[in-house]
């Protein structure tokens, strides 16, 4: 569970040692609303992927055994989120997370595809990371091992600080099963990203 009051008061000391009067009108309440913000912004820190997995792990039963061969997918593209980056706490903005993968029995339904990408980006993340953990959470719900990740997002730890380098954008990709080891499928991969 997130410690609100423990959040709180820390960020009071940081709003004093800025220098700030954390007693002035406009900041009397900030202690309270960046800890009502960051229970919101880093939900998914109390839940494992597994329990993601079981949390957004409804499925609906249809054979496509038979399309196989065919590397026949669902892609979900477009799906924005945001995340903060591990290193500075800094916004990971302007997110577009892609998700495919290759239907064996277990069809998910689509909004959750969205709403586990949704909760991983909660945490205190990597962009690599992300991927991994949408990899993972989906190949766990839909017992196929053929799923694919393409994330690209804007660091703010990148734009507004350090470096400075706006509209700097990146992109990673988690490749798994026939996405990783086809070619053919890869590259369906890459004219539907496209
Ligand atoms: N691989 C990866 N790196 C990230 C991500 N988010 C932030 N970073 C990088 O993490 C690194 C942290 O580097 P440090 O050298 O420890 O921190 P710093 O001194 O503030 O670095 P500068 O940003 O170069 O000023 C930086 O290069 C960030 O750009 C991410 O999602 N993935
Ligand atoms: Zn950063």
């Amino acid at each position: 569970m997130i410690d609100k009051k423990k959040i709180e008061e820390h960020v009071r000391g940081i709003i004093e040692a800025l220098g700030e009067d954390p007693k002035r009108e406009g900041l009397i309440d900030t202690p309270k609303r960046v800890a009502n913000m960051y229970e919101e912004v880093f939900e998914g820190i109390q839940y494992s992927n597994d329990d993601i997995a079981e949390m957004y792990g409804k499925t609906f039963e249809e054979d496509f055994t038979y399309t196989e061969n065919d590397n026949d997918m669902v892609f979900m593209k477009d799906i924005e989120i945001f995340s903060y980056c591990e290193h500075h706490l800094a916004l990971m903005y302007n997110m577009k997370v892609n998700v495919a993968y290759i239907p064996k029995k277990k069809i998910i339904g689509l909004s959750k595809i969205a709403r586990v990408a949704d909760m991983v980006g909660r945490r205190m993340q990597l962009q690599e990371r992300i991927g991994q953990d949408i990899a993972y959470i989906v190949s766990k719900i839909t017992d196929s091992e053929d799923v694919a990740v393409i994330i690209e997002g804007e660091h703010g730890c990148m734009t507004t600080r350090g470096i400075k380098k706006t509209g700097t954008k990146t992109v990673t990709t988690t490749l798994k099963g026939t996405f990783k080891e086809d070619e053919k499928a890869f590259s369906r991969l890459m004219s539907l990203y496209k």
